[in-house]
């Protein structure tokens, strides 16, 4: 059976994000971990694929040309519409990604026109005017000034996508999308005239999208956070339905390993060990002064993994103490540090049992997730916004349930609460 969506993600949260957005809308969604192989089959009895990538932050060239090997499979695997998936919070720099891979992708589908959206209501991400808010405030006033490798400083998207790009970046304004599918298909059609290539649109509600989401039906491609993913389903007749979120039982040891220095990471690591419950950090400098920090790790997972609720393992510091490592370890470097020896600290929990395991940030998780070679993942019900918890096989036959969290995203109480929904299995 073909696909009708193909959706390119460009982390691995954000991949789950949207499959969970899709799910909810009521498509059946399977989410592949890189590109496939081209004569891997195509998923049985799904309306959408979404290819997890971890292009975000890799060079521009890197990331056009994963991305349009994800377009060829996605398209031999018959998909109608693109969607290409970024963060809510626009994460890119003047050199890309977003930019670059959108103009790729235009080329390649041979599109003169698209969207450009990160808005995520759910989630606190609006846009206005084409400036995007993170809760009650702008883009370039929040957390993400701080971000370790996108910091973003600038808030006006057509001018942040419009640095990243040789085509004309325009915008549809609220007043259009307001206004209905109509009058947003008027300004596409007044903005391509102009010889706008990239439309930047205001979202400020689920309704917002719900009507871009049909405005849209007929661009070969659209770009965007999850956000425009309740608008889509729709177009094939598709409805929500609590069927597509459902996995298999739960089992084994809990854990999280959290990578993300976010402000809701942070807030979430210490609510946790607020709880007296075992948390183990992980030291940059340690790492760097080839000292086995993972193998500790594991010790303390040893003594303390048992039926009694999670373990975590993080490095989780303030924007002042990540700024101090970078400055004496580079920001790159630092960053390929702490996340490699995340992902082997995974490898160990995994093999001592861990079945329930929370992965905080996006690198992190794509780190973690190439380190257990996992291939596929299903989604299942959601835990807070744009954080589903997933199943995944492992090599001897057991299911990993896993859950890929947004450095931003997910309550205070995350990494306690989150294993609830569960439910009780063998161990906790
Ligand atoms: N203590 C630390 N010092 C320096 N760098 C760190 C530290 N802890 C984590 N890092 C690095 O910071 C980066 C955090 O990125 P990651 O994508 O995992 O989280 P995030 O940006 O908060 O989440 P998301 O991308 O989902 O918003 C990773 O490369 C990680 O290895
Ligand atoms: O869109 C978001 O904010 C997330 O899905 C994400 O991509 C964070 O890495």
């Amino acid at each position: 059976m073909a696909i009708r969506l193909g959706c390119i993600a460009d982390d691995f949260t954000g991949a789950t994000d949207l499959a969970n957005n899709l799910v909810r809308a009521g498509m059946r969604v399977v989410q592949l971990i890189d590109v496939p192989a081209p004569d891997t089959e195509t998923p049985q009895d799904a309306d959408a694929v979404v290819i997890a990538l971890k292009s975000r932050t890799v060079p521009a060239a890197e990331a056009v040309e994963v991305s349009l090997r994800a377009l060829e499979w996605l398209r031999s695997a018959g998909a109608e519409q693109i969607y290409f998936k970024y963060c809510s919070t626009f994460d890119s720099t003047p050199a890309g990604n977003i930019g670059p891979v959108t103009e790729a992708l235009m080329d390649a589908l041979g599109t003169d026109f698209t969207v450009a959206t990160p808005a995520f209501p759910d989630n606190g991400r609006t846009v206005f005017k084409g400036h995007l808010f993170v809760g009650d405030v702008l883009l370039a006033e929040s957390g993400m000034r701080h971000h370790p490798l996108t910091p973003m400083t600038d808030s006006n998207l057509v001018s942040v996508l419009g640095a990243q790009t040789g085509r004309p970046v325009g915008l549809i304004d609220h007043k259009a999308v307001a206004a209905g599918p109509e009058a947003i298909e008027a300004r596409i059609a007044t903005l391509r005239k102009d010889g706008i290539g990239a439309a930047v649109v205001d979202a400020v509600s689920n309704d917002d999208l719900v009507r871009l989401g049909a405005a849209v039906a007929g661009l070969p491609l659209v770009t965007a956070g999850s956000g425009l993913a309740i608008g889509l389903p729709a177009n094939w007749g598709i409805e929500p339905s609590p069927e597509a979120a459902q996995l298999p039982a739960a089992s084994g040891h809990s854990a999280v390993v959290a990578g993300s220095v976010s402000a809701a990471t942070n807030g979430q690591v210490r609510a946790f060990l607020d709880t007296g419950r075992p948390g183990f950090s992980v030291d940059p400098m340690r790492i760097a002064a080839g000292e086995d920090v993972a193998a500790e790790a594991l010790a303390f997972a040893d003594a303390h993994l048992s039926s009694e609720g999670p373990v975590l393992i993080y490095s989780t510091e303030s924007p002042d103490a990540v700024r101090d490592v970078q400055g004496r370890l580079g920001a790159a470097e630092a960053g390929e540090l702490v996340e490699r020896t995340l992902a082997r600290v995974a490898q160990g929990l995994v093999e001592r049992g861990v079945r329930r395991l929370v992965v905080a940030g996006g690198e992190t998780s794509g780190a973690v997730v190439q380190a257990l070679g996992l291939t596929g993942l299903r989604i299942g019900p959601q835990i807070d916004p744009g954080v589903p918890w997933c199943a995944a096989p492992l090599a001897g036959g057991d299911t990993l349930h896993i859950t890929l969290k947004s450095g931003n995203f997910g309550g205070p109480d995350f990494f306690t609460t989150s294993f609830d929904l569960l439910g009780n299995g063998e161990s906790q």
